[in-house]
């Protein structure tokens, strides 16, 4: 018998062999694997060159200019789009026969608010335009904002340097009127930021009348905010606008006196219609916080010392004081007496209207008479340091004529300090939720603890 075959040898080769395939299997396929991911490794480094040599800003971060126009026009900016315009368009129409639809500038400032909303109130269309600045605190000037747009009009957040924005906005409105109040205001801040003027008051300026002249069609009559300031080291009193104003005392009022130069330009080549209204002191109901009436009042309640300025000869420096509700009346009477312009796309057709006028109250006050108001009205003293004032820009003493602005619009300041400081206070105090010493025990702790909702002063009755 044939003895069994001998199979250990086959099987040991068989299972050799079979180890030796599975062992190249996995060699091969990791020597694959290793070929597919340096080809994925060099189609990813392609692509991500090729994706930032075409989309830059999207690797970068938003590195597009703050004011560019298609930083403010493209499809995901608040500006530009049929709704926007819509906005717009409803809150710059007027609402009756022979209305004005006037663009407001600095509409979230002091005098641009009341403004704004006398001129809604008697049913003109106005359309508002802020920058929103810090130069004091923009809380406030946000409360302004949504008092605003409670009476119906739209303020945009944007700078008037910003030419685009108001082509576009000239475009989509036919403005009867701009009111031109946004400026950098203050006369001793100049000398801490003295380019902030030049960014306002003079290429903000330039800004707007470009506009105005070469875009508008048809172009506005356009009525602006100039200063008592320019009357400068002025010494004839009452001040009237036939005085000399080449002698400015700060840069505030320099870029102010150089406004109006520019406004002479514009009117020349161009033929805007132009007014400036040289304001005196303005205060009143939701005023600026940087004006002494109203940090003079926030240092009584709070108990902090405040500085009273006298003139180099011992005597209180003095102020024309005016009223908002005055100041309105005059802004309403300048925009509805101004004259048409009568230029079109850059080139004058005739002579246009250029105007300047005092809006004051003729009744100048001495500082040290403002805070003694002021302390019987909150029912505190001040703690005064009175110093000789410092050369920082201040003039002594301003006191206006204003018959050129009652000959010709009908302009009468009514209000005295004291009337005007009492509706300041009452506003002070309920906007910002403070209890005034004097109305200690009258029930519901302060005069008005409403807080900032508050909508009340001389813009309700304006
Ligand atoms: O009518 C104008 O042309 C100007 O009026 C004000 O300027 P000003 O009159 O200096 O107003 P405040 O800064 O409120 O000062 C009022 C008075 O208080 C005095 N004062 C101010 C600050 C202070 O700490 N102590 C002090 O005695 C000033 O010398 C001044 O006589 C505005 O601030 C300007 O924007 C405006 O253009």
């Amino acid at each position: 018998m044939a003895p069994p075959p001998d199979n250990s040898k086959t099987t040991k080769l068989e299972r050799y062999n079979s180890y030796l395939r599975r062992v190249n299997s996995t060699k091969l396929l990791a020597a694959s694997s290793n070929i597919l991911f340096r080809a994925t490794l060099l189609t990813a480094v392609v692509l991500i060159l090729l994706f930032t040599l075409h989309y830059p800003p999207l690797l970068a971060g938003h590195h597009t200019p703050a004011h560019s126009h298609r930083s403010l026009l493209s499809s995901s900016s608040p500006y530009g789009g049929a709704a926007w315009e819509r906005e717009v368009r409803r809150s710059a129409t007027p609402r009756r026969p022979g209305g004005l639809s006037v663009l407001v500038t600095g509409a979230a400032g002091f005098v641009g608010t009341h403004c704004s909303l006398a001129l809604k109130k008697r049913g003109d269309g106005v359309l508002g335009l802020d920058n929103f600045n810090s130069y004091y605190d923009p809380s406030l000037k946000r409360s302004r904002q949504d008092l605003l747009s409670r009476h119906g009009i739209l303020v945009i957040d944007a700078d008037i340097n910003d030419s685009n924005l108001l082509i576009k906005l000239f475009d989509v409105v036919p403005f009867s009127h701009v009111l031109h109040l946004a400026a950098q205001a203050g006369v001793r801040y100049a000398m801490r930021n003295p380019q902030s003027y030049v960014a306002s008051n003079v290429a903000g300026l330039v800004s707007l009348f470009e506009v105005a002249a070469k875009h508008a069609d048809p172009q506005p009559a356009v009525v602006w905010a100039s200063s008592s300031s320019v009357y400068g080291l002025n010494t004839a009193v009452p001040f009237s606008e036939l005085h000399r104003t080449d002698r400015p005392a700060s840069l505030y009022a320099a870029t102010k006196k150089a406004g109006e130069a520019i406004a002479h330009t514009y009117n020349h080549i161009y033929g805007l219609s132009i007014t400036g209204l040289r304001f005196f002191t303005v205060y009143g109901p939701w005023g600026r916080p940087d004006m002494a009436y109203f940090f003079f009042t926030k240092s009584i309640l709070s108990g902090n010392a405040i500085t009273l300025f006298k003139t180099r000869d011992g005597v209180d420096v003095q102020r024309d004081f005016t009223y908002i509700d005055d100041v309105i009346q005059g802004c309403l009477g300048a925009l509805d007496t101004a004259g048409k312009s009568t230029g079109s796309g850059g080139k004058k057709r005739g002579p246009a209207q250029l105007r300047v006028y005092n809006l004051g109250n003729k009744s100048p006050v001495p500082v040290s008479k403002m805070v003694a108001i002021l302390e019987q009205l909150l029912g505190k003293k001040a703690k005064k340091n009175v110093v000789t004032m410092p050369m920082n820009g201040d003039v002594p003493y301003t006191h206006a004529n204003v018959s050129s602005a009652e000959k010709d619009f009908g302009y009468r300041p009514t209000t005295d300090l004291a009337t005007g400081l009492r509706r300041f206070v009452k506003w002070y105090v309920e906007y910002y939720g403070v209890m005034a010493p004097h109305a200690k025990g009258k029930g519901k702790g302060s005069v008005g603890g409403k807080g900032k909702d508050v909508d009340t002063g001389s813009v309700a009755s304006a």
